[in-house]
């Protein structure tokens, strides 16, 4: 059940949203989609979804095109959040639910699951706007997965949430991987798709300027992180031959270096001078990477 892009474009009118693009999405894995506001991130879900017709190329999801009759397979969390603020939350859940082919006895059983897992059961009888942002959030949340979807495309699932909320949503996409569902999700902050996928598109105008593998873009990115902390003066390392970046730092010094061999230099020089608390050689962040690809400060 691989999820396959090709070639895909959307215009709207003479501009290019999305460009070319192509991405194969691994079945059962966590797949991130990053990039700046107006990177065309949205514009391609709503593409998968069969919401847009693209411009040009192809989409399938196991060989076939999404449509209505798939839409019992999947799910969409999307970034308008779309709830009907009037209704209760039992009745909104049970309602999308069924559109999507779940019985009402079935779906009430999986809104106390999932209710009682969000910790917020006594919800079940509320009006959404009764309830705060967060909590709005997590019923959307749970009308886009309520009815076990096997593809989940969630547009910005931890915008707006406070850390523990975060943790929470977190916990419950990975388990829901981990229960077989492919899932791809956007985010606009880097960290989450580090911690959470093992495959990954950075878009950048609607092309994605890094894809593939984490491990694999962060090998072959090269630049690794040095991380200094002594008890002597350091700042000159920012001169040191393959260094690439430095920034001071209140313990001592974090230093992008052009590789390994850099690192075994640095410490010959400085062994000796005094005392030494921290020397670590770290891979790149998935931050530094998307600097360098697409030349700006992003989160
Ligand atoms: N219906 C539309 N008509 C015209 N332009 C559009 C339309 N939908 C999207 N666009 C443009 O396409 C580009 C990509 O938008 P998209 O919403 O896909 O970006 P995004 O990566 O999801 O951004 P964000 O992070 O802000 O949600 C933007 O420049 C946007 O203005």
């Amino acid at each position: 059940m691989v999820l396959k892009l090709e070639h895909v474009t959307k215009r709207f009118g003479k501009f290019t949203a999305v460009d070319d693009l192509s991405l194969e999405i691994p079945e059962k894995e966590m797949f991130g989609f990053l990039g700046a506001n107006g990177a065309g991130k949205t514009t391609t879900f709503r593409m998968i979804l069969g919401l847009l017709d693209s411009s040009g190329g192809q989409i399938s999801w196991d060989g076939k095109p999404i449509n209505y009759s798939t839409s019992h397979l999947v799910g969409y969390l999307p970034e308008e959040r779309g709830l009907y603020p009037k209704l209760k939350v039992r009745d909104q859940i049970v309602y999308l639910a069924r559109l999507r082919g779940m019985p009402k006895s079935e779906a009430l059983i999986e809104l106390k699951t999932w209710l009682e897992r969000f910790k917020i059961p006594e919800y079940e009888n509320k009006k959404v706007e009764e309830l705060s942002k967060g909590n709005q959030q997590k019923i959307q949340f749970i009308a886009a997965v309520v009815h076990k979807p096997k593809l989940l495309i969630l547009d910005e699932p931890f915008s707006g949430l406070d850390p523990v909320n975060v943790e929470m949503l977190k916990e419950a996409v990975i388990a829901l991987k981990e229960n077989g569902a492919t899932i791809v999700f956007s985010s606009h902050q880097m960290h989450h798709v580090e911690e959470m996928c093992e495959h990954l598109c950075i878009m950048h105008k609607g092309s994605p300027v890094v894809y593939g593998a984490l491990k694999e873009i962060k090998r072959s990115f090269g630049k690794k992180n040095l991380v200094i902390h002594a008890d002597f003066p350091l700042e000159s390392l920012g001169n040191f031959p393959g260094v690439v970046k430095a920034k001071s730092t209140m313990e001592g010094i974090q230093l992008q270096i052009e590789g390994e061999y850099v690192a075994e230099k640095i410490l010959k020089e400085i062994v000796g001078k005094g005392f030494i608390r921290k020397f670590s050689l770290e891979e790149p962040s998935l931050n530094d990477i998307f600097i360098e690809k697409v030349g700006n400060s992003y989160e």
